[in-house]
């Protein structure tokens, strides 16, 4: 079965968001966007929730939110339990966040990360698996301590 990831943005990380759809429908990756849909300004807090409660009522195992900086993004998803949000500026960054955190929401600045290198990261996020282990405990420990 294809896998389905659900993505978001706000005005200033529309256009990554573009970019970032094409990439995935490119790999066979079925995409649902969950806004916004242009580059007039809105608010990142609402696109965040919507994906973040979509993704926790099960409609997809992962998502991808892009604004700015990728922080307010981050901010805002991270406040839904059971959302893993990492806000990525590196591929490292990626391969720790699905590694050791079992990220399953890619936080991407469109301002801040140009296309070819969020491409990359996308990439490394996609490709790599969680290493369970001593890492479930802790990710146990973020909701449970
Ligand atoms: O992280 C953000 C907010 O904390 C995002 O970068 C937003 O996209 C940004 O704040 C939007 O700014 P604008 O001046 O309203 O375009």
């Amino acid at each position: 079965m294809t896998e389905m990831i659900l993505i978001g943005s706000d005005h200033a990380g529309f256009a990554l968001k573009t970019l970032v759809r094409q990439y995935l429908s490119d790999r066979g990756i079925q995409v649902k966007d969950v806004g916004c849909e242009g580059e007039q300004s809105c608010d990142y807090p609402v696109f965040a929730k919507n994906l973040c409660e979509r993704i926790l009522a099960g409609e997809a195992g992962r998502g991808i939110l892009i604004c700015g900086t990728g922080l307010g993004m981050s901010v805002a998803a991270n406040r839904f339990e059971g959302i893993r949000a990492a806000l990525c500026t590196t591929e490292f960054h990626a391969r720790m966040s699905r590694a050791h955190n079992d990220s399953n929401v890619l936080v991407l600045g469109g301002r801040v990360t140009g296309s070819e290198l969020a491409l990359a990261i996308l990439k490394e996020w996609l490709d790599t698996p969680f290493e369970g282990g001593r890492h479930n405990r802790r990710i146990n420990l973020i909701d449970n301590c």
